[in-house]
């Protein structure tokens, strides 16, 4: 700091304080910011005459100050910066009001350099507070004279102070302003939806960067264009009627979300679905509208692949099954015709009804019609009418849209819109609902459908095989099937012979099934005996080839010594003529239950074992003889609680 004490500097008792004030406003009326404290503080030393006069802001933090104009010795003293530990400044933030040390500031402040080096004598300074009483600053003087103690010094003072505390507010709050629409600027920067501002007539006023992306034009083309332009019409109408709507809502309330979207127009042409939020609010006494909009298109794109990859995968687990259906097995006369029928229709698009008892291998024949068919990499789509209740029947086959009724939240396709360019494979169709056989009719003869709950009616190309164990022509004359609906299934009939009218077949399938049991349980067996072929043949097999199977896994796990054990498999006498089982208990198709099923197999392993004196492995072992591996045996005994006798 210069010592020099300006030449135009008069005594301080002079001094009018209408010239203060003229002086004051004189010199900062039209001036701002840095302008504003460069003539408040030059004024400041003028008006008192001290060598110094210095307007700072404060820190609170570091506890510093930082002139924000600091007129010194008739010049300025850039970038002036200091921390106020130790110095009079200090005394005026903590404070919080006028302090004025009249002379011989040194002896209270020996420490205090710069006032040393500027040859200060006195000091005033006074803090700049905000409306809340916080310190925002301090104005000061220091003089090598002494100031005197005069209230008029003092008011005079005042008033400089409470011109830069005004001014020190307003810089403050416009700080704060520019702060927060920096802060708005890179929020509606950032933000991925168009964000668009609307005037009381709905004229777009301004958007966000976004918004030309959502949209694909320059902003500008849209600025000042009624906003409801850029959606279809009838949403255009929606919007006013919603707008109307939220101005009835009390304020805080007057959002909401679009219902079910809308439909966005690109300035430059194009149309996006989109989903929006309209938003009104008062702004100066005019009431506007913000419009948050976002741009759907690749979420419903992204939701159609969900849900097709979801159908696909259904679809491919069927076709997994389809694509290695069991062969058919037989070479007896019967089969052969079958064989011979299912090379025949195979290729063609004809719709097959497959007649036969249950378990004779209807669905197996199904599958291998659309195997031989030319549809074999489009899907099989299986649909069990006796299985699926009649109430959601309709909604299984043709699908539904949401709401149509409780519980459908969601869109579901139907079997048939699955089976698209496929083949759709009608099980037990004789159990089909009436109201359903009419629908049904319709796809076979137009190849179209509604699904449940839509007025769009969907077209498909899907081959129908049907089955059934029924007799139909009954189920006509009873009323419960339609006569149309059985001639237009019956274009191509194919009946499967019984099991028990198909001679030798008997025994290859039994030994086919044994073998596949065997390999499948790592086991080895002995080729079936003629007397077990005998006893295959003699029995009536009213489950046919499903019966068979079961008999001959039951026999594969009650085999000793790789022998296959009919005894406990096959009923003694053909089911006609044998009296009811003694646990009263009689399934035609001989399914065990988990329970029979388990007592069988421990009643098998303990024979074993008791014949092999309780040893397990080795050659002349349980395990052996069950053609079981011996931890495999050793495994079983623990889970069936099997335990040597002491
Ligand atoms: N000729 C055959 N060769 C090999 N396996 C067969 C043969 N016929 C039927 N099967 C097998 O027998 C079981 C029953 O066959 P399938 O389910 O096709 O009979 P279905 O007539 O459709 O029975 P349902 O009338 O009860 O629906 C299946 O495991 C199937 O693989």
């Amino acid at each position: 700091m210069s010592t020099e004490r300006p030449e135009a500097a008069q005594p301080l008792h002079a001094l009018e304080a209408d010239a203060v004030l003229r002086a004051i406003l004189q010199g900062t009326a039209t001036e701002t910011g840095h302008d504003f404290f460069a003539a408040l503080v030059r004024n400041l030393a003028d008006v008192l005459g001290t060598h110094g006069a210095w307007v700072t802001e404060y820190f609170p933090e570091s506890r510093r100050l930082r002139a924000l104009a600091f007129w010194m010795d008739g010049q300025w003293v850039k970038d002036y910066e200091v921390d106020i530990a130790g110095t009079p400044c200090e005394r005026v933030i903590d404070s919080a009001t006028l302090v004025h040390f009249p002379d011989r500031i040194l002896e209270i402040y020996p420490q205090e350099e710069e006032l040393r080096q500027a040859g200060a004598v006195s000091y005033m300074g006074v803090p700049l507070k905000d409306h809340n009483g916080a310190i925002l600053g301090h104005m000061a003087v220091i003089d090598r004279r002494p100031i005197p103690e005069e209230p008029r010094i003092h008011a005079i003072f005042q008033i400089f102070a409470a011109r830069a505390a005004a001014e020190l507010r307003r810089l403050r709050a416009e700080a704060e302003v520019r702060d927060r629409e920096e802060t708005v600027g890179r929020l509606l920067g950032s933000a991925m939806d168009a964000i668009i501002e609307l005037d009381d007539q709905l004229r777009i006023t301004r958007v966000n960067p976004a918004t030309e992306r959502v949209f694909r034009c320059g902003g500008s083309r849209m600025i000042g264009q009624d906003f409801r332009r850029f959606m279809s019409d009838e949403d255009a109408r929606r919007v006013s009627d919603l707008i109307t709507e939220l101005d009835t809502r009390p304020e805080g309330e007057r959002s909401l979300w679009i219902p079910g979207g809308l439909t966005a127009r690109c300035p430059e042409g194009g149309s996006f679905p989109a989903e929006a939020t309209l938003s009104r609010f008062e702004l100066r006494r005019r009431t506007a509208t913000t419009v948050i909009l976002r741009n759907v298109r690749d979420r419903i794109e992204a939701e159609h692949k969900i849900r097709s990859l979801t159908v696909e995968t259904e679809l491919l687990r069927e076709e997994l099954q389809s694509r290695h259906p069991g062969t058919l097995i037989g070479e007896s006369p019967a089969l052969r015709r079958v064989l011979d029928d299912i090379a025949q229709v195979a290729p063609t698009d004809a719709t097959v009804l497959i007649v036969g008892e249950t378990g004779t291998g209807k669905e197996l024949v199904a599958r291998a019609i659309h195997q031989a068919s030319q549809r074999r990499e489009r899907p099989f789509v299986i649909v069990n009418c006796a299985a699926i209740p009649a109430t959601l029947m309709e909604s299984e086959l043709f699908g539904h849209e949401p709401g149509a009724f409780t519980g459908a939240t969601k869109k579901r396709e139907g079997r048939f819109a699955l089976a698209d360019r496929g083949t759709i494979f009608l099980d037990e169709i004789g159990e089909l609902p009436l109201d359903l056989q009419a629908k049904l009719l319709r796809v076979l003869q137009e190849g179209e459908f509604d699904p449940v709950g839509s007025s769009h009616t969907k077209k498909v190309n899907v081959r129908v095989l049907a089955a059934t164990n029924r007799d139909l022509p009954t189920s006509i004359k009873e009323g419960q099937f339609r006569a149309d609906l059985y001639y237009r299934l019956n274009v191509f009939p194919l009946t499967l012979p019984p099991l028990r009218e198909r001679g030798d077949d008997i025994v290859h399938l039994a030994s086919a099934f044994a073998q596949r049991c065997a390999r499948t349980m790592g086991r080895t067996l002995a080729p079936l005996t003629a007397d077990c072929a005998g006893r295959l043949m003699r029995y009536g097999w009213p489950g046919n080839v499903r019966e068979l199977q079961n008999v001959m896994e039951r026999a594969v796990i009650t085999a000793v010594d790789g022998t296959l054990n009919l005894d406990r498999a096959l009923p003694e006498v053909p089911p006609s003529e044998a009296p009811p089982a003694s646990s009263g208990r009689q399934d035609p198709s001989g399914i065990l239950t988990a329970e029979e099923f388990e007592s069988l197999e421990r009643t098998n392993i303990l024979r074993a074992l008791e014949e092999t004196g309780w040893i397990v492995a080795g050659e002349k072992g349980a395990a052996k003889r069950l053609g079981l591996n011996p931890s495999t045996l050793a495994s079983r005994m623990k889970a069936l609680g099997i335990r040597k006798p002491r």
